[in-house]
C-alpha cells in the first residue's frame, strides 16, 4: 500500500461510518482520531500510568462505547485544547501510519 486516506469534516458530519466503511471496503486500515483523545482522557479520568498503554490497540476500533460516556467527551474536548497533547496524538498518528493504507479520520 503506498497512500492513505484523511476525512474531515464537521461534527457528526459522517467521518467515521464512511471512514470505517471505506477502510473494510479498500481492506486499509482506519484510525478515528478522536478516539485517541477518548483513550487519554480515560485514563486521565481513571488515574492509571498511562505510559503502560500503548494506542496500537486502537488501530480499527469505532465507537467504543466506554470511551462514549458523558465524562470521557468532556475531558476529551479539554484535554484537546492542550497544545502538548495534541502534537503528542498526532506524532503517534503519524508512526502508526508510517506504513500506509490507513484511513483516518477525525
Ligand atoms: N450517510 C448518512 N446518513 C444518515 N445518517 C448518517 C450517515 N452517516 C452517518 N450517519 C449518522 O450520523 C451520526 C454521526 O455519524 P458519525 O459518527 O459517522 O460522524 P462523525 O463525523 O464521525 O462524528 P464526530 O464528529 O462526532 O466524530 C451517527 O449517528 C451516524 O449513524
Ligand atoms: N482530530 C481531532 C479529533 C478529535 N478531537 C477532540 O477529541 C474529542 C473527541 O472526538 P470525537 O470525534 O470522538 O467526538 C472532541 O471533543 C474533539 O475536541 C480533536 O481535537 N481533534
Amino acid at each position: 500500500m503506498t497512500f492513505n486516506i484523511a476525512i474531515d469534516g464537521l461534527t457528526a458530519s459522517g467521518k467515521t461510518s464512511i471512514g470505517y466503511s471505506l477502510a473494510k471496503r479498500l481492506n486499509f486500515n482506519f484510525i478515528d482520531s478522536g478516539l485517541f483523545y477518548r483513550y487519554l482522557a480515560y485514563y486521565n479520568i481513571n488515574s492509571t500510568n498511562f505510559n503502560q498503554h500503548t494506542y496500537d490497540n486502537l488501530i480499527n476500533c469505532s465507537n467504543l462505547s466506554a470511551f462514549y460516556s458523558l465524562d470521557i467527551s468532556q475531558k476529551a474536548s479539554e484535554l484537546s485544547k492542550d497544545k502538548e497533547i495534541r502534537t503528542l496524538i498526532n506524532q503517534e498518528i503519524k508512526k502508526l501510519t508510517k506504513k500506509k493504507g490507513f484511513v483516518v479520520v477525525g
